[in-house]
C-alpha cells in the first residue's frame, strides 16, 4: 500500500507513514467530471497528531462514460451518474465516517465548452445530489476548474507521487496530459542555481562549456516565461513559504477528441444531420456516427481512396499551426510524464504495456502513425481513428509543442497505485489552500 506524505513540499510532513495507533484515519472523495467520462477517487488519508498534514494511504478509484456533457438536455441522467459513483464512496468509506468526508467535483473540458446555461444546469444538478448524500458538502464542492488550476493541479500530483517535492531545489518533471477536450502542458522552467552550480566548478568542466552554461543561466528562465504569449502561461503557487513559477497552458478545443472534430472540420459545424465529414486519417471504406460532448456526427473516409500519413499530417496540422505556442525552453533532457490519452493510445498502437506503460520517444508515435495510416484499409487498426489519434499526437508534440523526435516521454497511467490525473492536486488545494495565482 502507498503510504507517502501528501505534501512533502511543505517541509511540515511527516517523511513517510506512522504508525496507525498515533494517528487518525480520514478520507476525502474527489469527482474528474471530464469531457469524455466521471471519475470518483476516494482517497484515504493517515492523519498524524505530531504533523500538521497528512499521508496519503490509499486510493480507491472509479469512472464511468460519458462524460456529465453528453446529458447537456438532461441534466438529470447527469445526476444519475454522480449518484452512481457515490456507491463507490459509500462502500469505500466507513458509514461513522460519511459525515466528515468531504465531497469535491471540479469539472473540465467538457462543461467549458457547453453554453453556460447548460453547463450551470448540469452543476445545479450535481449539488442537488451531493446536498442529499451523507457526505460533508461545503460551499465550493461542486465547481468548473479553470484549465491553468488543472495543468498545476496534474504538475502537482504526478511531482509529489515521484517524490520530485521533497526539497526546493530537486529537480522536478513536467507534465503532458492530453484530455478529450483540452490539453495541458506544465514544467518548472530551469533554474539558475544548479547551472551557476557547474560554472563554479569551472576547473572541473571545459570553458565553452561553462561559457554556455552562463549563458543559459543569464537568458533561459526569464526567456521561457518572459516569451510566453500571455499572462495565461505563466502561473505561481504557494509552498515552503516561498512561491513558485510555472510554465502552464491549457488548449481549450486541443483534446483528443476536440482534435478528432477540428480535424473533420465538424468544430462548430452546422447541419450534422445531413452533412458527413470526411477525412483521410480514416480508413476509405470506414462511415459511421461518432458522438462527443452530446452531439453526434456521421463520419467517414475518403471515399476516393485519398488516405495515408501524409495527407492525414496536413489535416491534422489544420488543428495545432498557429494555435500551440512552442516554450522556448522544453527542460532540454528533462522529464516530462506524459499520461490520459497519451498513454491510452500508445496502448491501443501497442507501444507500451497496459499496466506499466514505459518510455517513448516522440519519434516512436511518429513511426507508429506511419505504419497504421498506410496500412490501415487493407489492415484495419483497433480503431478506425487510431491513425487520426496518433497522427495527431505525433503533430502536437512536434509540430505543436515543439519536441525533437528524440525527446523521451514516461507514458504513466498510475504513480504508486493512484492516477495520473490533476485530481490529487485538487484534493491538496481544497484542504491546504496552494493560492494558484
Ligand atoms: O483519473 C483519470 C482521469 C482521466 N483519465 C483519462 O483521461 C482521458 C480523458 O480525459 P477527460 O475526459 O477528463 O478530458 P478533459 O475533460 O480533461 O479534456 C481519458 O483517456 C481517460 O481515461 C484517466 O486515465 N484517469
Amino acid at each position: 500500500q502507498l503510504r507517502t506524505s501528501l505534501l512533502d513540499m511543505s517541509a511540515v510532513l511527516p517523511s513517510l507513514s506512522r504508525p496507525a495507533n498515533h494517528s487518525r484515519i480520514s478520507y476525502a472523495a474527489m469527482f474528474d467530471a471530464g469531457s469524455t467520462g466521471t471519475r470518483i477517487h476516494v482517497y484515504t488519508f493517515i492523519q498524524s497528531y505530531s504533523e500538521q498534514l497528512p499521508v496519503l494511504d490509499n486510493e480507491v478509484f472509479h469512472s464511468i462514460k460519458p462524460g456529465l456533457s453528453a446529458y447537456a438536455d438532461y441534466p438529470e441522467a447527469a445526476g444519475e451518474t454522480v449518484r452512481m459513483l457515490l456507491k463507490v464512496a459509500k462502500k469505500s468509506v466507513p458509514r461513522l465516517d460519511w459525515k466528515r468526508t468531504p465531497l469535491v467535483l471540479r469539472a473540465t473540458a467538457g462543461l467549458r465548452l457547453l453554453p453556460a446555461a447548460k453547463a450551470q444546469a448540469l452543476l445545479d444538478q450535481v449539488q442537488h445530489v451531493f446536498d442529499e448524500s451523507p457526505f460533508l458538502v461545503s460551499d465550493n464542492s461542486v465547481s468548473i476548474m479553470n484549465g491553468t488550476n488543472e495543468g498545476v493541479l496534474a504538475w502537482i500530483s504526478l511531482n509529489f507521487l515521484t517524490g520530485h517535492l521533497k526539497a526546493p531545489a530537486m529537480k522536478t518533471v513536467g507534465i503532458l496530459d492530453l484530455g478529450g477536450g483540452s490539453t495541458q502542458i506544465t514544467f518548472l522552467p530551469k533554474r539558475r542555481v544548479s547551472l551557476f552550480f557547474f560554472c563554479f566548478f569551472r576547473f572541473v568542466f571545459p570553458l565553452h562549456f561553462c561559457v554556455s552554461l552562463i549563458f543559459n543561466w543569464a537568458f533561459l528562465p526569464q526567456q521561457t516565461i518572459e516569451s510566453a504569449p500571455g499572462d495565461d502561461y505563466v502561473a505561481r503557487f504557494d509552498f515552503l513559504n516561498s512561491t513558485s513559477e510555472l510554465y502552464t497552458h491549457s488548449y481549450l478545443g486541443n483534446g483528443l477528441m476536440a482534435g478528432r472534430l477540428a480535424t473533420l472540420g465538424a468544430l462548430g459545424a452546422e447541419g450534422l444531420e445531413w452533412q458527413v465529414f470526411k477525412s483521410s486519417c480514416l480508413p476509405s471504406t470506414f462511415r459511421d456516427d461518432w458522438s462527443f460532448g452530446g452531439l453526434t456526427y456521421q463520419v467517414s473516409g475518403d471515399p476516393n481512396g485519398q488516405a495515408g500519413y501524409k495527407l492525414c499530417y496536413q489535416e491534422v496540422l489544420k488543428a495545432v499551426k498557429g494555435i500551440i505556442h512552442q516554450p522556448y525552453e522544453l527542460q532540454d533532457g528533462g522529464v516530462f510524464y506524459a499520461f490520459s490519452y497519451y498513454f491510452d493510445r500508445a496502448v491501443d498502437a501497442g507501444l507500451i504495456n497496459n499496466v506499466h506503460g514505459g518510455t517513448l520517444q516522440v519519434r516512436g508515435f511518429k513511426k507508429r502513425a506511419k505504419e497504421v495510416c498506410n496500412k490501415m484499409t487493407k489492415y484495419p487498426p483497433v480503431s478506425p481513428f487510431l491513425c487520426m489519434d496518433l497522427t495527431y499526437i505525433t503533430c502536437l508534440l512536434k509540430d505543436g509543442f515543439g519536441f525533437k523526435d528524440s525527446a523521451v516521454l514516461q507514458l504513466t497511467k498510475k504513480v504508486k497505485n493512484v492516477e495520473a490525473s490533476w485530481a490529487l492536486g485538487a484534493m491538496l488545494d481544497h484542504f491546504h489552500k496552494l493560492r494558484i495565482h
